[in-house]
């Protein structure tokens, strides 16, 4: 059975822990080693508070549950250490130099990175991008404010512009563009709005190109401990992991 260190002990964190299939989790580390003590209590895993000693236990994967300045941090040293790498906060992947640093030191090291399909659909057949043309490619992601931990009476645009400086300012809740970037290989145009009408996180994607068009929407519910984290994104990791040993692979 695969076995998995997690870095990152909050809300998906904790949904892992409760809802993994077919991997073992070993070791745990947080910033806040109380959050990783008490997953350790759930789930049996030895936590830490030294992430030297984290990367030094046995185990195949890193899974990056924390924050996308946690994914540039430990990636690298999560790669030197011989393990595969799984990453959430996909948002660090903005940086190109350091994608690509990262992304050499996993060939030369025959190591692999994944990224969950996250808080969306469509991740799949996206990647036709990087060999046929993709003409436009809009993400309008829409949160009650209180995800986005902010205040305001009415619908409000919160950034419009691209990903790669999206990510930069919103951290936290728009990772998602990044990962419809790298997935098609071209620039994402977002738009982030604020809106105290709606109780969901809601992801509508737009994609025009040589195979036609599509639509997506993704009403997200909201995560049981962090209302700027869709549920669906969580359930996307525990996927991942449970599909990392299977021969088969479905889905583009
Ligand atoms: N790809 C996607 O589609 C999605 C990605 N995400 C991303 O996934 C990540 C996890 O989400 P979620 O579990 O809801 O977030 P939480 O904030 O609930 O949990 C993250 C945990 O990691 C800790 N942490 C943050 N930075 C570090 C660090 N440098 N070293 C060690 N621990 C750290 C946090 O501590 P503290 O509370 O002190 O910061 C917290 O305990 C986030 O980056 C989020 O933006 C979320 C949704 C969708
Ligand atoms: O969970 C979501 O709806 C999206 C999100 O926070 C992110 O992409 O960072």
């Amino acid at each position: 059975m695969l076995t998995i260190g997690l870095l990152g002990c909050g809300n998906i964190g904790n949904i892992i822990v409760k809802n993994h299939v077919g991997v073992e989790i070993v070791a745990l580390f947080d910033q806040m080693p109380g959050r990783a003590e008490e997953l350790g209590r759930l789930c049996g895993a030895r936590a830490f508070a030294n992430i030297e000693e984290f990367f030094n236990q046995e185990f195949d994967i890193v899974v990056e549950a924390a924050s996308v300045s946690a994914a540039h941090q430990y990636a690298m040293a999560a790669l030197e250490h011989g393990k595969d790498l799984v990453v959430m906060s996909v948002g660090a992947f903005a940086d190109e130099g350091f994608r690509e640093d990262l992304n050499d030191l996993a060939r030369r090291l025959g190591r692999r990175i994944y990224v969950p399909s996250g808080a969306i659909f469509g991740l799949d057949n996206l990647k036709i991008g990087q060999i046929s043309g993709i003409s436009k490619l809009l993400l309008r992601s829409t949160k009650n404010p209180r995800s986005l931990n902010m205040e305001t009476t009415e619908r409000t645009l919160l950034f419009s512009g691209q990903a790669n400086e999206c990510i930069r300012h919103y951290p936290k809740n728009t990772n998602v563009s990044v990962a419809l970037e790298l997935a098609a290989g071209r620039p994402v145009e977002v738009e982030l709005w604020a809106d105290p009408a709606v109780d969901r996180n809601v992801h509508e994607i737009i994609i025009e190109g040589d195979f036609g068009e599509a639509t997506i929407t993704v009403r997200n519910r909201t995560s049981p401990d962090n209302p700027a984290t869709s549920y669906l994104a969580a359930l996307s990791i525990v996927t991942l992991l449970k599909n990392l040993a299977e021969p088969m692979r479905v889905g583009t």
